[in-house]
């Protein structure tokens, strides 16, 4: 499976954001963008997402995954990818597990469930509180179990380390690195080094 991105444009308010973008991701590969700020890091993965159009060009998924009996399709990028943005897409009055499953039901089993993954992004034993309790950095943790309760390959990231302490930064790392040596991509937009290894994407400078 390979994600594509060909001639991409991006414009925002009617004003263009990037043109010429074109990549193409294989499956265990990473794409780090960089750029300044304003340089349309967040309006490329919205994009991809599908939940902004491109204003030229097109990004597609190709092939099917390979999985040990044969291979999985995943007919549109939609289908295949978890975005997690600046917003942690969770409920605050829902408990942190109840969240959790929310979105594994969505996306598809994972390979952890709900109290594994909490306990892989070190807030074991606190599922039952409301996500509006939790701190800053523990509710970024609880939006990377997210992505590990989710089956989805293509994990498209935003600032994904955006308030972790190092601790937390490490383990995320690994968990990225995981994800890629499992067959999975991920196109992440940072100013940080991730600790994961990939190819980079730079963008420009704004207007
Ligand atoms: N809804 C919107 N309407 C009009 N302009 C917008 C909108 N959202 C973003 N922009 C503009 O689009 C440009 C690109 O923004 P974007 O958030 O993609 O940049 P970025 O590279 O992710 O920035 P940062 O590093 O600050 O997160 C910016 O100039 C921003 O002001």
């Amino acid at each position: 499976m390979r994600l594509i991105a060909e001639n991409l444009g991006g414009e925002r308010g009617g004003d263009a954001v990037f043109s010429g973008i074109g990549f193409a991701l294989e499956e265990c590969q990473a794409l780090i963008v960089t750029g300044p700020n304003g340089s349309g890091k967040s309006t490329l993965l919205r994009i991809i997402a599908g939940l902004l159009p491109a204003a030229e060009g097109s990004v597609r998924i190709e092939g099917v995954m390979k999985v040990e009996d044969g291979g999985e399709a995943f007919p549109s990028v939609a289908s295949a990818c978890h975005y997690l943005g600046h917003q942690n897409a969770m409920k605050p009055a829902l408990s942190v597990a109840e969240n959790l499953r929310f979105w594994r039901d969505f996306n598809g089993d994972g390979q952890l469930g709900v109290e594994e993954a909490l306990e892989t992004v070190g807030l074991g034993g606190i599922g039952h509180l409301p996500f509006g309790y939790l701190s800053t950095g523990q509710r970024r943790r609880a939006a990377i179990a997210k992505l590990l309760v989710s089956h989805r390959p293509l994990w498209l990231l935003d600032e994904p380390t955006a308030g972790l302490d190092k601790a937390s930064e490490g383990r995320f790392a690994g968990l990225m690195t995981r994800h890629c040596a499992d067959g999975g991509m991920i196109v992440a937009a940072t100013h940080l080094p991730l600790g994961v290894e990939g190819m980079e994407l730079r963008m420009g400078e704004a207007g």
